[in-house]
């Protein structure tokens, strides 16, 4: 199992900025993954949000495999509820996140 995430670091050098942030969150959209802009000089706890998310990227999909695994409904409407619950969760474009919004 593999998960991309993109992750833009350094936002607070906003004065070197060579990506902008519309260019990251479409590369993004392109390769369906999450996007974030974040701060390694801002302090831990704004890297430690960005983890905080992959980890409930990868139990999402865990649950749903076992949930699949022990299923009682189809496997298509198991399918399509997960992959409303991850879009809702993610959004369908996915957005710029500061970890402290
Ligand atoms: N201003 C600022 N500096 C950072 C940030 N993250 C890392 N740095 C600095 O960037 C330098 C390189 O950091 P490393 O952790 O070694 O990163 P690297 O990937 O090996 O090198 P880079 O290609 O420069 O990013 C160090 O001086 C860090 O202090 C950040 O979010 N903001």
């Amino acid at each position: 199992m593999s998960f991309t995430i993109i992750v833009g670091n350094k936002k607070d050098l906003k004065d070197q900025r060579r990506v902008g942030v519309d260019e990251g969150r479409d590369l993004a959209f392109q390769i369906g993954c999450s996007f974030y802009e974040c701060s390694a000089r801002m302090g831990i706890e704004h890297v430690k949000k960005i983890f905080h998310d992959i980890v409930r990227q990868i139990r999402s999909v865990q649950n749903f495999k076992a949930t699949l695994n022990h299923r009682k409904t189809s496997k298509v409407e198991l399918t399509k509820k997960f992959l409303c619950r991850y879009f809702m969760c993610h959004g369908l474009r996915p957005t710029v996140r500061d970890p402290f919004l």
